[in-house]
């Protein structure tokens, strides 16, 4: 089995090329990157700094549009879009995942879901309830009053985990999750990822530099100089042990 059962791809990215920078000072910083990405899975993307990593993934969650290129989300293509339709694609189909949370820190943990919920149209009665489920899915239950301040960063980062999931996005796009956090927490909100990604409506792609979180890819890509150097699916061939072993 290559594919997990009812997965389907819900972004497609063909050609993407982003120059970015004024002249003479523009930088090709993509290449040409085609990359599909499918639900039920959590892809891993490695690559020195500089690469193009952060790029990317801003590309593909609609905050930047290619130079060239075509990107396709939940079956839309984005080309001819205008700002209001692209920004309207990105709030119901893409959830974003920062190094540094990005909470609200004046907000307690319910009231950062509930405001990314509010952002999707998603208000009244009803968000209180879905905003602390979102919580209770990332181990959170007991801690939904708690304030930023209050957490520690592992927490901290599974409240931007669940305000991510909050409206039920088809892509989690997470720019190295693990970074600020320690070896124990980094795993442990790799590994909810990893579980987050289990669903067959949702894709999860991840950045991260720590070889040992690459246990829990269902993929890992290598982007270099602005493309695409390596896609290997470790679970089958039994890379990512070995990846990680360095
Ligand atoms: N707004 C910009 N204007 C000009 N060049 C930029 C801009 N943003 C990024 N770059 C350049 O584009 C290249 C790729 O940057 P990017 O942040 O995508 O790399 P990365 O692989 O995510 O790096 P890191 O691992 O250090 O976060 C770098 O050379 C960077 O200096």
């Amino acid at each position: 089995m290559t594919e997990p059962s009812n997965s389907k791809v819900i972004v497609e990215a063909e050609g993407i090329v982003k120059v970015l920078g004024t002249a003479p000072n523009e930088i090709k910083v993509l290449k040409g990157i085609d990359l599909e990405l499918q639900t039920g899975e959590l892809t891993l993307m490695m690559g020195p700094s500089g690469s193009g990593k952060t790029t990317l993934l801003s590309i593909l969650g609609c905050i930047l549009s290619p130079t060239q290129g075509q990107l396709t989300v939940a079956g839309l293509k984005t080309q001819n879009m205008s700002k209001e339709q692209l920004a309207n694609l990105r709030r119901k189909h893409v959830g974003f995942v920062f190094q540094s949370y990005n909470l609200v820190p004046t907000l307690s943990a319910v009231e950062n879901v509930m405001l990314a919920l509010d952002l999707r149209d998603i208000n009244g009665p009803g968000a209180y309830d879905q905003a602390a489920e979102a919580l209770e899915s990332v181990g959170l239950g007991h801690r939904i009053n708690a304030m930023p301040s209050k957490m520690s960063g592992g927490e901290k980062q599974r409240v931007s985990i669940a305000r991510a999931l909050a409206g039920s996005p088809s892509v989690i796009l997470a720019d190295e999750p693990t970074a600020a956090l320690d070896a124990k927490n980094g795993m442990a909100v790799m590994e909810l990822l990893a579980q987050v990604a289990q669903d067959t409506r949702r894709a999860v792609l991840a950045v991260t530099h720590d070889h040992r979180t690459l246990q829990f890819a269902d993929r890992i890509i290598t982007i270099d100089d602005g493309r695409i150097a390596g896609s290997e699916r470790p679970k089958i061939s039994g890379k990512a042990v070995e990846m990680a072993a360095h």
